[in-house]
């Protein structure tokens, strides 16, 4: 009785380190990730900055970081993972259309279609990104480590609330000024009759995706809403969503 009585504790105890190794994993892991992410827009802000004060104009810019974006954007997709396996308490959908659609922009927009890559629109939206995700992920690195300034706090959950509509204007620009140039070059577009026999046109995709800006859009900004409410003033949220 006693002999089973310990090996019961021993198992619990067995349990608990393993539950404490796994956490302890995941938060370096998440600490990893984070800092790599941080680092990653700090380098594409000082690029950026250091390219328009030598060569004063934006012209350019987006070919000098297209690799590095490219990178770092598409590099996100791991969060959609850390959502679908419940290690960070977000939801798969919203973190997918979020990082699906800034990935979508960057590959099959800017840089696919040469001629708008030097449209005021695009820098709008690179500088509004990267703002955006330096805030984000050093938020969630010192919260990580249990030492968050309170203005890095109050930057992750109120900056947003100017930056994600200019982040959304700067996008929409630069799909409607790609509009002419996907209809000119017929580019991703499949014409009739083909041994598929399937027909698609890209530029009318693209019109699908800017319209899907209208229901989109609200509900990842109204999370966000949600998220400062529940973070800066303490409510408790409960999303349907997922
Ligand atoms: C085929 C093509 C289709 C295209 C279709 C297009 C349609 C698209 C329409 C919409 C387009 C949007 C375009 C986007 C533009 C821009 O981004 S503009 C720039 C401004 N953008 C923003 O401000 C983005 C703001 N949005 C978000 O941040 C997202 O909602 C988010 C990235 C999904 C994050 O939200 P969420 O995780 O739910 O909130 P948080 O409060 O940050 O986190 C919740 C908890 O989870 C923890 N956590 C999350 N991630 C991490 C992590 N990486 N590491 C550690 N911890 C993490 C976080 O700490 C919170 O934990 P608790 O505090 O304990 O709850």
């Amino acid at each position: 009785m006693a002999s089973s009585e310990e090996d019961g504790t021993v198992e619990e105890k067995e349990n608990n380190n393993k539950k404490r190794t796994k956490s302890s994993l995941i938060t370096a892991w998440l600490t990893f990730y984070n800092i790599a992410m941080t680092a990653g827009w700090l380098v594409l802000a000082i690029t950026m900055m250091r390219f328009y004060i030598q060569k004063g104009t934006h012209k350019g810019l987006y070919r000098s970081i297209a690799r590095t974006l490219k990178f770092f954007q598409t590099f996100a997709l791991v969060e959609v993972v850390h959502c679908a396996v419940g290690i960070v308490r977000t939801s798969v959908i919203v973190t997918g259309v979020q990082v699906c659609s800034r990935i979508y922009m960057v590959w099959f927009i800017t840089s696919s279609i040469r001629q708008i890559q030097n449209e005021e629109s695009v820098i709008l939206f690179l500088v509004v990104w990267t703002v955006t995700e330096i805030s984000r992920y050093s938020y969630y690195t010192f919260n990580l480590l249990h030492h968050l300034p309170y203005f890095i706090k109050w930057a992750r959950y109120n900056l947003f609330i100017v930056l994600y509509p200019l982040g959304v204007v700067g996008e929409l620009l630069t799909i409607y000024t790609a509009l002419p140039f996907v209809r000119r070059s017929g580019m991703y577009s499949m014409r009739l009759p083909n041994k598929y026999n399937v027909s698609f046109d890209y530029y009318y995709f693209l019109i699908i995706v800017m319209l899907s800006y209208i229901p989109l859009f609200p509900q990842l900004y109204l999370h966000m809403l949600r998220q400062r409410r529940r973070v800066l003033h303490g409510e408790v949220i409960v999303e349907k969503d997922d």
